[in-house]
């Protein structure tokens, strides 16, 4: 059989690339077919054989530009959209309006019609088309076959369906003039067929994929603690989760697709969620829960979102959430990363710590106070293999002894007056698996120091009043603002401690001592408290450079604060620096202590305070009369009023406090240091 011939005739190039695609699809084995687009030129007149032509427009065009001959056999093709493109339409959500794109009117109105006759009659069409008067601006969808650059700046999404293809009839049509009908029936209707069964599998596998999810999202929306409500403007229900089903006590049915009337009796609550207008929180009572309600109006998709929250729960969360977090820090929040500094000073001790966190030793951090000690321990918590752990920390300034105790080693029911029903885990036993981190560990006391040492030793912990012994895993991270090894000299801190607390060292730089770290930090703070907008002026950085930061970067951060509070505009200036009285002006104190050299005492002042700290460790009453009767046997007798004298003075070395109540006068730490470096061990026994 001879070839036979077609000439495809388009207006524009990707017409003619998408229609001869689809011809040889079917004709490429017997059919030599020849292509041309009014855009690019069209060569010669023709004026035989088949000629099919992509639309009645372009027909009338090469009638007028008369190159077309009486001889022609013409197809005028009938157009569909692809099979192929359908799935995205599919997917968007039903009632969203979308601009049809189009070269012109007509297309963009066939366009649509031929969506909605493949039952895309959920969206709102709107065409477009270039030169159109109006243009609605508040769509953010449009669909278009091909005619991408036509479509308006202000669509966000643009679904492109592709240049439309020949429908089933025209292609029956061609075949019929090329006398191929019989012969190509049947792969016609085959290839057809495949179309649309791959479309129906492709949309079958969407809607399992659809069910999968929306199963998926019942379960997250049915676990939430409040209630959820999605629906339209009408009313009509997407979404009741099992929470509000509960509240609204409806019970088995499903409320989706039904009006929120239906599900809601309340004439106020219905009010609220029906009207546009009412924006905001509200509380309602219903069935004596007071419920507050907050609505969400979604305007890309035309719903309105309700939680509804029971106050007397929310409430509840919220103590609950405050208690933990008054027990400081369960969590590590600092990774190196949160470290800033590029001196070699802090890049030599953020290598020794990140070295360290590789390893289970336990730290000891020295660094006077605000140069970073418990941000290091928490970012070597987080590098350790110990991160999914607890990082509990514990600050042993001002805490007296018993609570030291019990907060560290916990207590059983009965311990002591006061001890709470069924005991009470320490920080030990809490911390398991994970690390402490022991703060101002200096400032502890020797019977304190004895324990910690023997759970260090032992890895084992009892109950203060308890009787079992329970092994407990946890690393340890000291931090001091003191010098330890001064005060093992002066045997105010036990030297077998100090040594098991050593094993891993770090000491922190002053930050006068690395000021070239200045810039960054004040750039870090005010980046993460004001962003970035904010920027500070030469004089200012200068002025602040100046400063000996005895405080270090905390202070640094403090005036920082004060100084973003205060400031005009976005700019930070001299004028915003604070006072000097605002300064830390000396060393930290815990250091100046130390060095200043002890008094010297008379014995019998050394008796008596040596007395009413061992009266102290029995937790003896300690007034002058009791003073005065223990005094009488030894070679220090004195009267009350003579004690009166000598404990004024002991006060003013601040090395006693007289209290009134049950304890009378106590032993104050730096008393106690003052005897340790006289008696030593002998006095902690
Ligand atoms: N290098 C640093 N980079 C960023 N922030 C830092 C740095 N050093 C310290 N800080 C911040 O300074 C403040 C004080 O740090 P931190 O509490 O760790 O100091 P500290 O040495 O434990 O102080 P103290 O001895 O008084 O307990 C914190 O807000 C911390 O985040």
């Amino acid at each position: 059989m001879p070839r036979k011939k077609l000439t495809l005739i388009t207006g524009t190039e990707q017409t003619r690339l998408t229609l001869t695609k689809q011809l040889q699809e079917y004709l490429s084995d017997m059919v030599t077919i020849k292509s041309y687009a009014i855009d690019e030129g069209i060569p010669n007149r023709v004026t035989e054989g088949l000629v099919v032509l992509s639309s009645y427009l372009v027909q009338e065009e090469l009638m007028n530009l008369e190159l077309l001959g009486d001889g022609c056999d013409i197809v005028v093709a009938q157009r569909t959209i692809s099979y192929d493109c359908i799935d995205e339409i599919v997917l968007l959500p039903k009632g969203r309006e979308v601009l049809f794109v189009n070269d012109a009117q007509a297309s963009a109105h066939e366009g649509i019609y031929i969506l909605q006759k493949l039952g895309v009659d959920y969206l709102k069409f709107t065409p477009y088309f270039p030169g159109m008067d109006e243009v609605k601006t508040d769509i953010d969808i449009a669909i278009t076959p091909g005619e991408i650059d036509k479509v308006p700046s202000f669509i966000k999404k643009i679904v492109d369906i592709g240049p439309r293809i020949m429908d089933f009839t025209t292609i029956t049509k061609i075949l019929y003039q090329l006398n191929l009908l019989d012969y190509k029936a049947e792969d016609l209707s085959d290839k057809y067929l495949e179309k649309i069964i791959n479309m129906a599998k492709r949309l079958a596998q969407f809607t399992n994929e659809i069910a999968h999810l929306n199963e998926h999202l019942s379960l997250v929306l049915d676990g939430l603690n409040d209630g959820l409500l999605v629906y339209d403007l009408q009313g009509s229900i997407s979404v009741l989760n099992e929470n509000l089903k509960r509240m609204l006590k409806i019970a088995n049915s499903n409320p989706t697709g039904k009006n929120t009337k239906e599900v809601i009796y309340n004439k106020a609550l219905l009010r609220f969620l029906m009207d546009k207008s009412i924006e905001g929180d509200k509380i309602f009572s219903l069935d004596g829960l007071e419920i507050l309600i907050r609505k969400l109006y979604l305007s890309n998709s035309n719903h309105i979102i309700a939680t509804f929250k029971s106050i007397k729960e929310t409430m509840e969360t919220n103590d609950r959430i405050k208690q933990e977090l008054m027990k400081k820090g369960h969590y590590a929040k600092y990774t190196f990363e949160d470290i800033i500094g590029g001196s070699n000073k802090i890049i030599k001790v953020k290598q020794i710590a990140q070295k360290l966190s590789t390893t289970d030793l336990t730290i000891l951090i020295e660094g006077e106070s605000g140069t970073g000690k418990e941000l290091f321990a928490s970012a070597i918590h987080h590098a350790s293999k110990r991160k999914k752990g607890p990082f509990l920390a514990v600050n042993f300034s001002s805490l007296p002894d018993e609570l030291i105790e019990s907060e560290l080693f916990g207590y059983e029911e009965g311990a002591f007056t006061g001890a709470k029903k069924g005991g009470k885990a320490g920080i030990f036993e809490e911390a398991d698996g994970g690390t402490i981190f022991l703060d101002e560990i200096g400032d502890i006391s020797m019977k304190v120091q004895a324990r910690l040492l023997r759970v260090l030793q032992e890895k084992e912990v009892m109950r203060i009043g308890g009787h079992h012994i329970k092994s407990v895993d946890v690393r340890i991270i000291a931090a001091t603002n003191r010098d330890l090894s001064q005060m093992v000299k002066e045997k105010s801190f036990r030297e077998d401690l100090y040594y098991r607390l050593k094993m891993g060292y770090m000491k922190l730089p002053p930050l006068r001592e690395r000021k070239e770290d200045l810039q960054l930090l004040i750039d870090y703070f005010i980046k993460i408290e004001s962003g970035e907008s904010i920027v500070i002026q030469e004089d200012a950085l200068g002025k602040l450079f100046k400063y000996d930061w005895y405080g270090n970067v905390r202070e640094l951060e403090n005036i920082l604060s004060y100084m973003l509070a205060v400031r005009e505009n976005n700019h930070l200036t001299i004028e915003d620096i604070p006072d000097k009285g605002f300064f830390i002006t000396t060393s930290n104190h815990g250091k100046e202590l130390e060095k200043e050299p002890p008094p010297v005492l008379k014995e019998d002042m050394v008796y008596l305070l040596k007395k009413i700290y061992e009266l102290n460790q029995k937790k003896l009453l300690v007034g002058r009369e009791k003073l005065a009767e223990v005094s009488k046997i030894t070679s220090y007798p004195m009267t009350p009023a003579q004690i009166r004298g000598r404990l004024d003075e002991l006060e003013r070395l601040d090395f006693i406090k007289k209290k009134r109540g049950k304890h009378g006068t106590i032993v104050t730490q730096k008393g106690e240091k003052y005897l340790m470096a006289l008696f030593g061990d002998e006095l902690a026994l």
